[in-house]
């Protein structure tokens, strides 16, 4: 398996999580939440170099972070206003265009490295894939009062990381910049550039922690 590089994007708000702080600080168990996700890939000898994207205001604090737990391999760069623009700020710091680049949420921190790697050697393959799991609820459509219920036999629940080859990403967000269009995860930039994404059967624990209740469950998971 080759080496790869990985984003990680860091520098929204949580405002969901409503802690009067970015949420990538609090705690799961002894550490904070963006060391867990950070030590993922710090400890994988395959990652060659990880872009920490963040905000200008918790720059500081992510850096006393780094040097804490003597990290290496970490860059930290300034994000955008939308996930997506931040993650177009981190592929612009990739050093090395010819490994794979891998898109991972900060807050995901229980991602397993068997899962990476599976994902690192669908890529090598097929130039594009994501981590995601079949949807274990029944999803219902709601669109101009007509309620449908789709078919859960098709349905994935995306995650990250999702990784692709460094150009073909690059110039996918570039032209979704010249557009205008945003999504709410990497892999759709790629499909609406015509690629086809593969995906790599993940873990239900890689939860994103998003409001309180996610961090309770985080709490917990870290305990057992
Ligand atoms: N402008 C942004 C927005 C989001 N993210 C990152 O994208 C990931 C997924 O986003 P989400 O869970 O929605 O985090 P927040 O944007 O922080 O949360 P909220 O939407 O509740 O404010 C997070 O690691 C977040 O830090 C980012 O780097 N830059
Ligand atoms: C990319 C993602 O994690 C896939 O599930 C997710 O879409 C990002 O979360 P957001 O709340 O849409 O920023």
């Amino acid at each position: 398996m080759t080496n790869y590089t990985v984003v990680i994007v860091a520098a929204g708000q949580g405002k969901r999580m409503n802690a009067g702080r970015n949420k990538q600080f609090l705690m799961i168990g002894e550490h904070p939440l963006i060391v867990h996700t950070l030590k993922a890939f710090t400890e994988d000898k395959k990652c060659r170099e990880i872009i920490l994207v963040t905000n200008e205001a918790d720059e500081k604090d992510m850096e006393e972070l780094i040097m804490r737990y003597h990290f290496r391999k970490v860059r930290v760069v300034y994000g955008g206003k939308e996930r997506q623009d931040s993650v177009y700020q981190g592929l612009l710091a990739v050093s090395d265009p010819s490994c794979p680049v891998l898109i991972h949420d900060g807050a995901r921190p229980f991602v397993k490295r068997k899962n990476v790697h599976e994902l690192v050697e669908k890529i090598e393959e097929s130039g594009a894939a994501l981590l995601a799991v079949p949807v274990t609820d029944t999803v219902k459509q709601m669109k101009d009062g007509k309620l449908e219920t789709l078919n859960r036999d098709y349905l994935w629940a995306a995650q990250t990381p999702q990784g692709f080859s460094y150009d073909m990403i690059r110039q996918a967000h570039e032209k979704a910049r010249e557009n205008g269009f945003y999504a709410t995860d990497d892999a759709a930039l790629a499909e609406s550039f015509g690629h086809n994404v593969s995906i790599v059967h993940g873990n239900y624990d890689n939860i994103k922690i998003t409001t309180p209740e996610d961090l309770q469950k985080a709490s917990a998971y870290v305990k057992k």
